[in-house]
């Protein structure tokens, strides 16, 4: 029997090659290799054993179109092969476009800038490398993936990490919150209105899946999608058009779906909230977020970066987090993840009257709520009563500087506004 290699020399053409990680002879990659070498331009399709995920990883790299896991799933070897025909004359129709390099897998760095400009930590523990490992692997690909985590674990930053890496980096990342499309407006929000089409549509509407052709659409909160918009959405996805309210065209996209949930979406499947067929067709890879307090040797890595991202957000010059303290963040549970850990850092950095976080400036996690001192209780988390009330105490309190008002109450900047908007509260 001839192998791969020998068959490929041969003058025979070939479409695909779908190749086993292991081979008789060799390896896939040995194989990805001489076909890079012989500058032989077919896609491949790598499938492997469970747990060669690093592999997987590698063969990426060298150029794999995908791969698959064994037991191989039918229907998915059907769409993969599917869509490495698509791309291969996407690629042959954009002849100019460049096809971006993959980039460098550096799980080892501490940080590095992302493409919007903002410093992020790259976490060294088993999990979050790991997970970097997963970003690294499924970034190039042009898979869906759902990442999944508790509230405030990172779960926007790993959307724009994996964008950031895949051949789409040069086109836009539009990221959606499904929770506040509301049932009747979603369809027009998602897919386009013509002006005229009905009383509200005033001018003519792109919406999201073409803000986002070429490029990567995120859905946040994917859960929270009106049920009404969700076969609408499926259809989209799989015949990559969409058909905007008020025209009768099809509309080519070419999209690439990110979605985050930190809700069971199996339990909404059951309970009927969420279809199951558009569930498989979003979730083809699964990425889960690890919480901060199964991340302990992380911790000191995001304070020292959070303190840091403090200092210059409030002009201050706080250069160290004592032992004590730090210990304390170790310790701590962290239901809010990251989201969470920011806040105590941004508050204690506010309130630290010299270069150091001490324990004293912990008092939300060293004391019982009631004991903390009135002047600063009036944190939103975890307690989220009066909410109008203490807002505009901490507004009073700070000379209506937002930033500060919002470290007072726990809650993110953007929160804060959405809440004064949301109260109508006078500035
Ligand atoms: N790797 C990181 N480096 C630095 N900061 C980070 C990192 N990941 C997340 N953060 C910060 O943690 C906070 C929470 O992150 P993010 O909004 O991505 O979480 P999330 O899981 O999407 O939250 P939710 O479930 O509420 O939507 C944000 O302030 C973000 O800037």
């Amino acid at each position: 029997m001839l192998s791969a290699q020998e068959k490929l020399s041969e003058s025979e053409t070939f479409d695909i090659v779908l190749s086993d990680l292991r081979l008789p002879d060799g390896d896939g990659i040995m194989l990805l290799s001489w076909l890079k070498k012989e500058k032989i331009l077919i896609p491949v399709i790598i499938m492997t054993g469970y747990g060669e995920i690093q592999t997987a990883v590698s063969a990426i790299k060298l150029g794999a179109f995908d791969f698959l896991e064994k037991p191989i799933n039918p229907s998915l070897l059907t769409q993969k092969i599917k869509s490495a025909f698509e791309s291969v004359r996407d690629s042959k129709n954009t002849a100019t476009k460049s096809t971006a390099d993959t980039k460098s897998t550096d799980t080892q760095a501490i940080k590095r800038f992302s493409e919007t400009g903002v410093k992020i930590v790259v976490g060294r523990s088993t999990l979050s490398k790991q997970m970097y490992s997963y970003i690294d692997l499924v970034a190039p690909t042009q898979m869906s993936v759902m990442i999944v985590g508790e509230s405030g674990t990172g779960k926007e930053h790993v959307a724009r990490m994996i964008h950031e890496r895949s051949t789409r980096a040069n086109a836009p990342f539009v990221a959606v919150d499904c929770g506040s499309l509301s049932t009747e407006l979603a369809p027009s929000e998602l897919f386009g209105h013509k002006k005229g089409s009905f009383t509200s549509a005033i001018e003519d509407k792109t919406g999201f899946f073409r803000d986002a052709n070429g490029g990567t659409l995120f859905l946040d909160e994917v859960g929270n999608l009106p049920y009404g918009v969700q076969m609408q959405m499926l259809r989209s996805l799989q015949e990559k058009r969409i058909r905007s309210i008020g025209t009768s065209l099809d509309i080519d996209v070419d999209v690439r779906i990110i979605t985050a949930t930190n809700e069971n979406l199996e339990l909404a499947i059951s309970e009927g909230k969420f279809r199951e067929d558009l569930y498989h067709r979003l979730n083809e890879f699964m990425i889960r977020v690890p919480s901060l307090r199964e991340c302990v040797e992380d911790i000191k890595l995001y304070a020292e970066h959070f303190r840091e991202e403090a200092n210059i957000e409030l002009d201050k010059n706080v250069r160290y987090i004592s032992d004590d303290a730090m210990e304390m963040l170790e310790r701590y549970d962290w239901p809010g993840n990251l989201r969470e850990l920011r806040n105590v850092i941004r508050r204690s950095v506010l309130f630290s009257s010299n270069d150091e976080i001490t324990l004293e400036n912990l008092p939300i996690l060293t004391q019982s709520v009631q004991e903390i001192d009135n002047n600063i209780d009036i944190a939103l988390f975890p307690k989220p009563e009066n909410e109008k009330e203490k807002i505009i105490t901490a507004l009073k309190k700070t000379n209506g500087n937002k930033s500060k008002a919002a470290i007072l109450l726990n809650i993110d900047r953007k929160t804060l506004y959405n809440k004064i908007h949301l109260y109508n509260i006078d500035l």
